[in-house]
């Protein structure tokens, strides 16, 4: 059920807690997403934000701590019926995928889990829809090869429309970024800024190492340093050399042009 008129929480996190192997992975980790807010997650390696995304993505439960996902309650709802309304594109799913896909079908596909749509030319409509979205993501070109012949970059764009595909409530891109040279970046960068200020789009969460990969159009950021957060809010107040040298452990320097970011040691 639509929230209507209600919080429109999409995530609700209160002292979410993971341990693994004696090992706290996260730490009392408490933030809110609501609906038309796009999160930056900012953190070094093994801080934690690949864990803190299968929690939004109802993969995981916490430890200890409750999660709200949706509105639902991890633990309380039937993560079947909750996954599909989550888009969702990171490295793991990737892995998942067979190397003779057809990229249109791996896109497609994404839609074969969304019970109770009407069924009726679901194929062309689909197939349709596939296209707009690969071709949002600048790869409609791409549509009949297979997705084992595709380029790391070429592949991440191809997941991002996959993961648009069940039009989700909430989306979530887990270093959408990664593996891209410059000019791949740079238009991948462009392309999420554009969906990020469509007031249409969902809430978004993106994890990333590097301010540069910052799409204009994202409102917030959390900084996440060995399973705790350092910091939460909105990008023009948090994203600061002194938050990010805490994060990062080191000083930094960091730059804006417009609504572009840059970073470097001070040292
Ligand atoms: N099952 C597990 N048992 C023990 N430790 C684990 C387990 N799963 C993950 N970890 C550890 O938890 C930490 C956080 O992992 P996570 O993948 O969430 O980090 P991350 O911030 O996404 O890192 P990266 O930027 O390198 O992708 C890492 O040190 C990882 O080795």
């Amino acid at each position: 059920m639509a929230n209507l008129g209600g919080m429109g929480d999409v995530l609700d996190f209160d002292e979410v807690t993971i341990v693994r192997s004696g090992r706290k992975l996260l730490d009392k980790v408490t933030w809110g997403v609501d609906e038309g807010e796009r999160w930056i997650i900012l953190g070094p390696n093994g801080a934690g934000k690949t864990t803190m995304m299968q929690i939004a993505a109802a993969q995981m439960h916490p430890t200890s701590g409750v999660a709200r996902v949706l509105d639902e309650q991890l633990g309380k709802v039937d993560v079947f019926e909750l996954r599909p309304r989550i888009g969702i594109a990171s490295a793991a799913l990737a892995s998942r995928i067979p190397n003779d896909e057809r990229v249109g079908d791996v896109v497609v596909t994404a839609s074969y889990g969304v019970v109770g749509r009407w069924r009726e030319s679901y194929d062309d409509l689909d197939h349709g829809r596939a296209v707009e979205l690969l071709d949002l993501m600048g790869a409609a070109h791409l549509v009949d090869r297979t997705f084992g012949t595709l380029s790391e970059g070429e592949r991440k764009r191809v997941q991002i429309a996959r993961a648009l595909m069940v039009d989700p409530e909430l989306l979530i891109l887990d270093e959408p970024t990664a593996g891209m040279d410059l000019g791949g970046r740079e238009d991948l960068v462009r392309r999420l800024g554009e969906i990020a200020q469509d007031v249409y789009a969902p809430a978004i969460v993106m994890v990333t190492h590097h301010v540069e990969e910052i799409p204009p159009g994202f409102t917030d950021v959390l900084m996440l340093r060995e399973g705790s957060v350092v910091v939460a809010g909105q990008i023009d107040e948090t994203l600061t050399a002194e938050n990010l040298g805490a994060t990062f452990g080191m000083p930094l320097v960091l730059d804006r042009h417009g609504d572009r970011y840059a970073a470097r040691s001070a040292t």
